[in-house]
Order: structure tokens, then C-alpha cells, then sequence
């Protein structure tokens, strides 16, 4: 889809089209529609963006707790977003062994006692290792400086589902802070050799597809 196809888009049309931009969010996308026509990616995302940078604390906390826990309850009920299964399997997060799956559990609750809100990274820019790593350092952070970086992560996880949405030509524009679509390809590019998490992980063909298109 094009930009000029986003700007032709009705409300209903446009809200069915974007309302899994931000995580089990469709309000996002119905705020955002009132701003166009959309220059660009860049114009359309910035809408997106500005709209939860407006929101109080609580609203910003509430975009956090949509978003499912990263190998979580969700993830073994089949209940995920078809985003958020691409995304999780893109890291091998649909198929941890137990041991891992349960480290997973524990450092997600752990987390979520701290903090309030659930781990929430990019998940189409990580790999089971840095999964691990991030959250066990992230765990560790300032309770305010660690609502801005899990939100920081929502916007990267937004920049990456508009591409997926829009136009291959598109995908040139750089993700927010600068960071990370070089991740994002190496990962798709690196087919089955992504890092493990610990030496006991299964090998799940599907997790090591290239699931990312563009
Ligand atoms: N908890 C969390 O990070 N969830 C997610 N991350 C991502 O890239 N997709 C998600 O659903």
C-alpha cells in the first residue's frame, strides 16, 4: 500500500488497516487518521508517536500492559496478535524449551513487579540471547528512565509494523533513535544461526524462517 492509498482510506477503513500498529491499541490509529494526509512514513509515524508521547503516565503505562509478555501465557494459548507471533517467532520465542520458557516466566515476573508493566522489546530486532540480556540488565534500571526505554522499544515495534504495512520503498527511512533496521536485516538474512539463550534450546525450523518480507 501506498501513501496515497493510506490518505484515501475512510475511518473504518483506515482503523481495520492500522489497528494492531500499537499492540491491542486500535484508538491509536483511530486518533491518528484525523491527521491526514500523510506526507510520508515518516509524517504518518510521528502521529502515531506524538500521540502516546502526549498521554499521562497512566495512558503510557496502559500502551505497555497491552502487550503481551515476550514467550508468555498468550504465546502457549495461541491467543497472540498476528503481529506480535511473527514477531516473538522471529526471536525464537515460540519455541524456548522449558527451562528457558520458565527463566523467561520468572525474570518477566520479576520485571513486572518493579515496574508495573510487562517487558516490552522489539522483538524483530532481537534474538533469544539478547532477549535474555536486555531484560536481565533493564531489570536493574530506574523506574522512570525504564518507562522511556520500554517505550522507545513500542515506537521501534510501530516503525516496524507501518513498514511491514506500507510499500517495500519505504523501508529505507532510518527507525526511530537511528537504531536498529541493520539488526533487523541481519537477523532475517542470518536464516538459522541466530545466538541461543543457553545450550539447551530446541531447534525449531520455524523459528529460524525468513519471516519478514520486504
Ligand atoms: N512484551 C513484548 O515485548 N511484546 C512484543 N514485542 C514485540 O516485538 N512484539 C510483541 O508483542
Amino acid at each position: 500500500m501506498d501513501m496515497k492509498k493510506v490518505n484515501s482510506l475512510d475511518f473504518t477503513e483506515f482503523v481495520s488497516v492500522f489497528r494492531n500498529v500499537v499492540e491491542r491499541c486500535p484508538l491509536v490509529a483511530a486518533a491518528v487518521w484525523s491527521h491526514r494526509p500523510f506526507s510520508g512514513l515518516e509524517d504518518l509515524e510521528n502521529h502515531f508517536f506524538a500521540f502516546i508521547d502526549a498521554l499521562p503516565k497512566s495512558g503510557q503505562e496502559g500502551i505497555l500492559r497491552c502487550h503481551p509478555d515476550l514467550a508468555g501465557r498468550d504465546v502457549l494459548m495461541g491467543r497472540l496478535s498476528e503481529e506480535s507471533r511473527r514477531e516473538q517467532s522471529h526471536a525464537g520465542l515460540t519455541s524456548l524449551k522449558t527451562h528457558d520458557r520458565l527463566r523467561l516466566l520468572h525474570l518477566n515476573q520479576e520485571y513486572r513487579k518493579r515496574f508495573g508493566f510487562p517487558f516490552v522489546v522489539a522483538a524483530l530486532l532481537s534474538d533469544r540471547a539478547t532477549v535474555f540480556q536486555e531484560l536481565a540488565r533493564r531489570l536493574h534500571c530506574q523506574p522512570e528512565s525504564e518507562l522511556r526505554t520500554a517505550l522507545d522499544e513500542v515506537k521501534k515495534i510501530i516503525h516496524l509494523r507501518l513498514i511491514d504495512l506500507l510499500d517495500s520503498h519505504y523501508f529505507g527511512v532510518e527507525p526511530p533513535q537511528g537504531r536498529g533496521l541493520e539488526r533487523r536485516q541481519d537477523a532475517s538474512e542470518r536464516g538459522d544461526s541466530a545466538p541461543q539463550a543457553s545450550s539447551d534450546l530446541e531447534d525449531d525450523p520455524h523459528t529460524h524462517t525468513k519471516e519478514v518480507e520486504n
